[in-house]
């Protein structure tokens, strides 16, 4: 906007004063206070109150309506808040503000001027752009620096009241001034309603985003919290990932161990891998080597079978050229009690002969001359000091003929204490084990030896006892099964439902030998507190089998304490005493008719010499001890027992060797003797 300064004739005081108030009002309802603030104080007012004479008749003679219609179009109460508002808003208010300060400096400037009667019309031109803008600015502060200065101006020429003209052109150049400030003015106005309506967008837009901070900020609380526990859960990732790297460390630290162990298993590896190579072709040559000698072993076999065959055959010619029948003497020592007791004098001539008579001081007290000198002879004689060990080295020969496949009776015969269960089962100490229990241990013995041989052996064992000529079951002494003798296949003599069963050990022989012993009738005699009251027989039964040449032995082994003779006349349970006598004595007559080689023996009148008849006098091969006491009131008994054995010692049997070459049944349980 550019002020040109007009002088303009003062009208009369009517017209001033009418003029006064339009301009007043026009000026003040054109430019609205809220837009432009309050009028200073030394404004356009006091400027107009000043010449309000002049300027009344003017507006009556001019009737000035364009100032009506601008006041109209103003919004006397614009709602934009300058101060809170938009962006726009402030550029409002800075478009106001210099427009202002141009409105003040034409007050400031023009009005002053026109108290100082110098009126300067200001003549606006266009402002279009903000540099005009700036050098109006530029403008008014030039002209109040020099109103500060106080210039000494010139008086503007007076239009002296007659000039109608002049004061025409001057009210014409001031009604122009207006319209341009009108103008200025409605443009403004329209820049202010485009500024609300844009105020409007920008509120609701600000409105909108605002609802959307609210948002964002709730958002941003979840966020906040989600943040949060992220923040525990990195903290706590970062942990495990710290005890990971502690791990992951010590994992490495293994890893490297075990790389440095593999890297020296490789190499062994290797070297095994070189040592296998090595060995597979020795292991090569050493199984050609191996299949020679499996030959070698076999031709060995076969020649050590042929050699096992010849000493076997030469093992029992021998047995057979001792005797089919064998007899052994035993006397035993006097016990502590019997020490002072008179005992017989007993010579032990040789080894195989023993004299035996009264004790000499006996002998002196009869005073009589005596003949009573008695020997016999016999397979073998052992003396008290002999220890069973001694007395087994015969039987030994005999158990190895059972394994053979013979059938083998021992039995012990003698008077009531002579030692004859002693003999047979011994005592409870190792080394006074008996015939029973060593015979067995050796049995057990030549199995495991004879299986290097190819044979295996089946071991079973029945105990029996006849007392008062009924045989009872030993291991089953309950049983009500009546156990008679019969002829299995009109061969073998066996007990019907005798209890038979398998023995694997030494040991389980001879647990079952204490559960006999147990299940035996045992009493108190004269000579013996525990005396044996019946015939006890352990059968033991053996079947061996070579299954390269499908060879069967079947033999038995019979041990046989049989029940003390003792003198009817001193026996306290006779009947007892008259069954023993009367088996013993059948014994006797079996032994005196095989001796005489009678056409009848008279096994069945006793159960012992029918169950025994096989050893006695067939397919078999017989040991008897006969046991005879020290103590000279058994004098008689123990010459008995002698003349018995010696005549037992002249009998002649012949034994043959069960041996057959057909298979076993693997099935059956009991074993079938031939
Ligand atoms: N060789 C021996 N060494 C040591 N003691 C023996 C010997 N022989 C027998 N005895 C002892 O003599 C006693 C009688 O022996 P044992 O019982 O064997 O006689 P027995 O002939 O069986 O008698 P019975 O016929 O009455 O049963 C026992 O105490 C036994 O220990």
């Amino acid at each position: 906007m550019s002020i040109e300064k007009t002088r303009i004739p003062l009208p009369n005081s009517s017209k001033l004063a009418s003029l006064k108030l339009q301009a007043s009002t026009s000026v003040t309802a054109a430019l609205p206070r809220k837009v432009l603030g309050p009028l200073p104080s030394n404004g356009l007012n006091v400027g107009l109150k000043r010449r309000s004479k002049s300027y009344t008749d003017l507006s009556s003679i001019t009737n000035f309506k364009p100032l009506d219609g601008l006041r109209k179009k103003i919004d006397p109460k614009p709602t934009v808040n300058l101060t809170t508002g938009p962006p726009a808003a402030k550029k409002l208010r800075r478009s106001v503000s210099t427009s202002q300060i141009s409105r003040t400096n034409v007050k400031s400037v023009n009005l002053k001027k026109l108290a100082v009667k110098k009126p300067v019309v200001m003549k606006p031109t266009n402002v279009t752009n903000n540099t005009q803008q700036t050098k109006v600015f530029k403008r008014a502060a030039d002209t109040k620096v020099t109103e500060e200065v106080k210039p000494k101006v010139s008086k503007p020429a007076r239009i002296p009241p007659y000039d109608y003209k002049a004061r025409f052109n001057a009210l014409t150049e001031k009604y122009t001034n207006l319209q341009t400030m009108y103008k200025e003015a409605k443009d403004k106005l329209t820049d202010n309603e485009s500024i609300k309506e844009n105020y409007q967008d920008l509120f609701n837009k600000h409105s909108i985003l605002q609802c959307d901070m609210e948002k964002k900020i709730g958002e941003n609380k979840i966020i906040n919290s989600e943040k949060n526990i992220l923040l525990s859960k990195v903290d706590s990732l970062v942990n495990d990932i710290q005890v990971l790297e502690k791990k992951y460390k010590e994992v490495c630290d293994a890893h490297e161990i075990l790389n440095s162990d593999f890297k020296q298993l490789s190499e062994d590896y290797k070297n095994v891998s070189n040592e296998n190579l090595d060995l597979k072709s020795k292991l090569g040559s050493a199984m050609s080597q191996i299949e020679q000698l499996q030959n070698a072993v076999d031709s060995y076999k076969a020649y050590l079978w042929k050699n096992g065959e010849t000493l076997r055959s030469m093992h029992n010619t021998i047995q057979d050229l001792k005797g089919k029948i064998r007899v052994i003497c035993r006397v035993r020592p006097a016990s502590q009690t019997e020490q002072e007791s008179l005992l017989c004098n007993i010579s032990f001539l040789d080894e195989c002969t023993i004299e035996i008579r009264k004790n000499k001081e006996s002998l002196s007290i009869s005073g009589k001359p005596t003949d009573a000198k008695l020997e016999f002879t016999f397979d073998k004689v052992f003396g008290p000091e002999s220890t069973q060990k001694e007395v087994f080295e015969d039987l030994a020969h005999l158990v190895q003929s059972a394994l053979d496949g013979y059938h083998i009776c021992v039995f012990a015969y003698g008077q009531t204490g002579s030692g004859k269960t002693y003999t047979m089962q011994g005592g409870d100490s190792d080394e006074s084990k008996g015939m029973i229990p060593l015979a067995v241990e050796r049995i057990f013995y030549a199995i495991k030896h004879l299986q290097c041989q190819g044979w295996s052996y089946t071991i079973q064992a029945s105990f029996l006892e006849i007392y008062n000529e009924t045989i009872k079951d030993l291991l089953d002494p309950k049983s009500k099964e009546s156990l008679d003798i019969q002829h299995n296949d009109g061969k073998s003599i066996g007990v019907k439902n005798l209890t038979i069963l398998d023995v694997n050990c030494a040991e389980d022989l001879m647990d079952l030998m204490q559960l006999a012993n147990k299940n035996r009738a045992v009493a108190a005699t004269n000579f013996n507190e525990h005396s044996s009251r019946s015939h006890a027989v352990t059968k033991i039964y053996i079947q061996g089998v070579q299954e390269d040449s499908s060879i069967i032995l079947c033999g038995s082994l019979n041990l046989v304490d049989l029940a003390g003779s003792e003198s009817a006349k001193t026996s306290e349970r006779l009947t007892e005493t008259k069954n023993i006598n009367k088996s013993l004595s059948t014994l006797g007559q079996v032994m005196l008719a095989l001796h005489n080689k009678d056409a009848h023996i008279p096994y069945r009148n006793s159960k012992l010499t029918h169950l025994l008849q096989n050893c006695l006098g067939g397919n078999s091969k017989t040991l008897m001890f006969v046991n005879i006491s020290p103590m000279e009131e058994c004098y008689s008994e123990s010459v008995n027992s002698l003349r018995f054995a010696s005549k037992v010692k002249e009998v002649k049997v012949n034994a043959k060797r069960n041996k057959t070459y057909s298979k076993m049944d693997a099935s059956s349980n009991s074993l079938k003797f031939s």
